[in-house]
């Protein structure tokens, strides 16, 4: 997995020209343009030829990440949308729905080369997760909170517990991305805090999001916090002061690091360097 920083991906419906073009000056890491279930059907044709000029200049919306969140390849729009995205200039493609790999090959067929993200959001999709994460073109899952809770007729967030380990626990076993759904009451700045810190808690890399007032939360939650640099620059230090001295494990503060927490900690050290790179660029 690269060190590119997935804190926030925001939503835009590529139905509204005025959230596209307030997105040029928004600090989300990731911009998920969605064709699908932000925009209603009578708009579909529009809202894709709107995308079409939005993304149709090289480095548009860069250095944030652009993924298209096209409709199911089932729907009577899905083909058209994936076709449309060779006059786009995206960085990956969001497939909704995913229940199984073999919708992954019937899209990677249509955009060879292009990397696939899935959206986990049935109950299908979050039993084969492990296989989804593990195809190839897979670069990232995301989490589709709202639509699997009622698929599961399930209420509340403690009622999705397992999926949501579930799809971090397929995402780390495949090494890619992995981001957690959305939370609905945007204008509720504490429900939305407690919300990032339970993802980041879980394994997240990030939060989804449906409103530019929730960027500056989930940048701040999923990033190294500054407690978090300083044991991490600490731990380096013991620990190569152990292999010097030809130790195999460092002893800090009454606890052990071993090499596996080397290895955290110089991730800890290049996501902080990467999302500096991103937020001066
Ligand atoms: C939720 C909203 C409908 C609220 O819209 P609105 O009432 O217009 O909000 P504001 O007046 O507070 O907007 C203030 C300004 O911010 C811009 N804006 C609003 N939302 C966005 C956005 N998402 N991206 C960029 N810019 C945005 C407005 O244009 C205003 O700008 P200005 O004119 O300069 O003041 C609306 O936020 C919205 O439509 N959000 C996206 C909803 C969405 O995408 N839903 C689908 C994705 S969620 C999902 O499907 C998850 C998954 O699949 C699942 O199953 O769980
Ligand atoms: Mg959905």
């Amino acid at each position: 997995m690269s060190d590119r920083p997935y804190r926030s991906a925001l939503y835009i419906p590529a139905s509204k020209p005025r959230a596209l073009e307030k997105a040029l000056g928004l600090a989300a890491d990731v911009i998920l343009f969605d064709l699908e279930d932000a925009v209603a059907p009578a708009t579909k044709i529009a809202a894709r030829e709107t995308l079409k000029n939005a993304l149709g200049e090289r480095g548009s919306y860069v250095p944030r990440m652009r993924i298209v969140r096209i409709n199911g390849l089932d729907t009577e729009w899905g083909r058209d949308d994936a076709r449309a995205l060779a006059v786009m200039q995206c960085d990956a493609v969001l497939l909704p729905k995913v229940g199984s790999p073999t919708q992954i090959d019937e899209i990677t067929n249509m955009l060879p080369g292009l990397p696939i993200w899935a959206m986990i959001e049935t109950p299908a999709g979050v039993l084969n997760a492990p296989k989804i994460a593990a195809h190839p073109a897979v670069t990232g899952l995301v989490m589709g909170t709202n639509d699997l809770a009622h698929d599961l007729r399930a209420h509340g967030r403690a009622a999705l517990g397992a999926a949501l380990q579930m799809t971090v626990l397929a995402a780390r076993a495949a090494g890619i991305a992995v981001l957690d759904g959305v939370y609905n009451a945007f204008h509720d700045q504490d429900g939305l805090l407690a919300e990032c810190q339970e993802g980041r808690a879980l394994g997240f890399d990030g939060k989804t999001l449906i409103h530019p007032d929730q960027i500056a939360t989930a940048n701040a939650i999923f990033a190294p916090t500054p407690d978090e640099l300083a044991q991490a620059r600490r731990q380096i230090v013991a620990f190569e002061q152990a292999e010097a001295a030809g130790q195999g494990v460092a002893v800090l503060d009454g606890r052990i690091v071993e090499n596996l927490h080397v290895t955290s900690a110089r991730a800890i050290l290049a996501k902080a360097d990467a999302i500096a790179a991103l937020e001066t660029s």
